[in-house]
């Protein structure tokens, strides 16, 4: 911890009672073409600091804003320009003292190079937050992720890698990776880490996204990047599911095959850098194996998701992104469920399901009979009504252009029921009633001592609406099908993370941090007690926070 809270850094810790930050982080006006944000001094009154804060895009009178359809740009959405910052936050009300650890949230913390806009929010370059919790103190920072395509867009002043919408104009990545054979090999595939951020059982901080290569060590304390982590098996492929399920015990992730659609469930060992193949799942429809960005367990089994919005090899190569990026949407080839045992690697349910869309698998449990025999296996999903235009709703332009429309579709906790007995259908319906939740639900996570049991509370991202992304947090009541929501208006929380209370016997026994990209500009680390889900400790961070994806927890060594 001391290491990195006191160390030397672009931004400098100095104590919130009596000194100065030379800190900070530069919103840049992106979106529209008014060039740079306006940068001021200001004085915060909280840190007795000179703090430099961006201000938000020059203003327009509100009515030229609505005719031109755009938005002064909300900090969640605009990216961070210095590589680093790190400092003690103050803190108000109180973080409980039994929590003692690093909470790292990845995601994409910069969506330009040089003058040049990126279209998606999936193709910002990695960003590492970090919030160091220590006796009731907090101690915070920010950092790149040192991917090599993010070394070689900085060196380069453009894109040098295919991002998962954005791809190198072919003068510029040809001449920096060489020939058009590597177009295939997957050599220009980036390694921008992104999406999420695991520790492994023997310690080993990996940040994470859809590409195998962009697996990268991190330094839990220190935010710095320590290289890539190289599978040593030799299973190939290029992608992988973003969202391994990671225990102290083990590292499970599903690697689709695209040339003979299907999965490989694969596993690696606390210490080690060779995945073993469980087992194999073919696909049952389709010319390709669905998207697989997270998928669920139970304590004795794998559940593979067959999507019907399937990976698209010609997507992958094309120059300009479809309306559907890599994937494909294929309702004639139906949509699936398959259950692998983790011990035999066997198959013991493949059904057929309705049609569904989802990023997010919450969680997945075993259902048994007055015997204790498993009769049917539940896995719920962050579920957007088998409507794939959430993907285009995550365009940076849609989200920098919120007019106050409600123009985020409807999503809800979308629970499958995959029986055990041979059945060739399975079901899916809502948890609970989505209005619970504003019909909005993504960005979930539970308590991770029920991952594969039966559980009764998700904690996700819903929606108040209007609204055009989901800017809730919402405690999901299984049991009761009740949910419990927190709200500030004009607010972009990120993904609701569950830390359980050492010791605690109930569910719900813990706090849940989340990062609040604020309308004026502002951020802040945000405690929710996890059992009543009211506020218990905030810490204005000194600059805007932009959105981030998924976080893990560290626990203090
Ligand atoms: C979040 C989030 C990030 C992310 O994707 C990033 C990339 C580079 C993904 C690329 C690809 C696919 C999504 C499909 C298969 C090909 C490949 C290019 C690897 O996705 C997210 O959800
Ligand atoms: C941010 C997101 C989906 C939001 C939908 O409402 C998905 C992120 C994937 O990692
Ligand atoms: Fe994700």
């Amino acid at each position: 911890m001391a290491s990195f809270a006191f160390s030397a850094g672009v931004g400098r810790y100095i104590s919130p009672s009596n000194a100065m930050v030379s800190v900070n982080c530069e919103n840049r006006s992106e979106g529209f073409s008014l060039g740079e944000g306006i940068f001021a001094r200001k004085r915060d009154p909280r840190y007795s600091v000179i703090t430099k804060v961006a201000t938000q895009a020059p203003t327009m009178v509100p009515s030229l804003e609505k005719e031109l359809a755009i938005d002064r740009n909300h900090v969640a959405w605009t990216s961070v320009r210095q590589e680093r910052w790190e400092g003690e936050l103050a803190v108000q009300g109180e973080i409980p003292l039994w929590l003692s650890g690093t909470y790292l949230r990845n995601g994409p913390g910069l969506w330009h190079i040089e003058n040049y806009n990126f279209r998606h929010l999936f193709d910002g370059y990695a960003m590492l937050v970090g919030l160091h919790f220590e006796n009731g103190r907090l101690i915070a920072g920010h950092r790149q992720i040192q991917s090599e395509a993010y070394k070689a867009a900085k060196k380069n002043n453009k894109l040098c890698y295919r991002e998962f919408s954005e791809v190198p104009k072919p003068d510029n990545f040809l001449a920096y990776v060489g020939e058009l054979a590597n177009l295939f090999s997957g050599v220009s595939l980036t390694d921008n880490a992104n999406t999420g951020v695991v520790r492994l059982g023997d310690g080993r901080v990996v940040c994470l996204t859809e590409t195998q290569k962009g697996s990268i060590v991190v330094d839990p304390d220190t935010l710095e990047t320590l290289g890539k982590f190289q599978y040593s098996d030799s299973l190939g492929g290029l992608i992988h599911s973003a969202h391994p399920i990671v225990t102290d015990t083990e590292f499970l992730t599903l690697l689709p095959d695209l040339l003979k659609p299907g999965y490989l469930v694969v596993r690696m060992e606390p210490g080690s850098n060779e995945r073993k193949v469980i087992g194999r799942v073919d696909c049952r429809g389709g010319p390709a194996p669905g998207w697989v960005h997270s998928f669920p367990v139970t304590e004795h089994y794998v559940v593979v998701p067959e999507m019907p919005l399937r990976y698209c090899a010609q997507n992958l190569l094309r120059a300009e992104p479809t309306p559907l990026y890599k994937f494909e949407w294929h309702p004639d080839s139906k949509g699936f469920m398959h259950v692998m045992c983790k011990a035999s690697g066997k198959i013991v349910a493949s059904v057929e399901v309705p049609l569904y869309v989802t990023f997010h698998f919450i969680n997945a449990y075993e259902e048994k009979d007055e015997d204790g025999r498993v009769t049917a296996v539940i896995a719920d999903c962050c579920e957007h009504n088998a409507d794939t235009s959430i993907l285009e709703k995550l365009k940076l332009q849609n989200l920098r252009s919120s007019m106050g429309e409600d123009v985020l579709p409807d999503a809800r906790v979308g629970r499958f029921v995959i029986p055990l007995d041979g059945s060739p259908y399975g079901k899916l319906e809502a948890a609970l009633d989505p209005e619970e939740h504003g019909k909005g639900m993504d960005m979930c996570s539970i308590n991770p001592a029920y991952l594969g049991k039966k559980y009764r509370y998700a904690y996700a991202c819903g929606a108040e609406r209007p609204c055009n992304f989901p800017n809730t947090l919402t405690k999901i009541d299984l049991f009761d099908k009740k949910a419990k929501n927190w709200y500030e208006e004009g607010a972009v929380p990120s993904e609701p993370f569950f830390v359980a209370r050492p010791g605690a016997t109930e569910e719900d026994d813990g706090v849940v941090i989340s990062m609040v990209s604020e309308k004026n500009g502002d951020g802040y680390a945000l405690l929710l007690d996890g059992s009543t889900f009211e506020e218990i400790a905030r810490a204005k961070f000194p600059y805007g926070l932009p959105y981030g994806l998924h976080g893990c927890w560290v626990p203090k060594k």
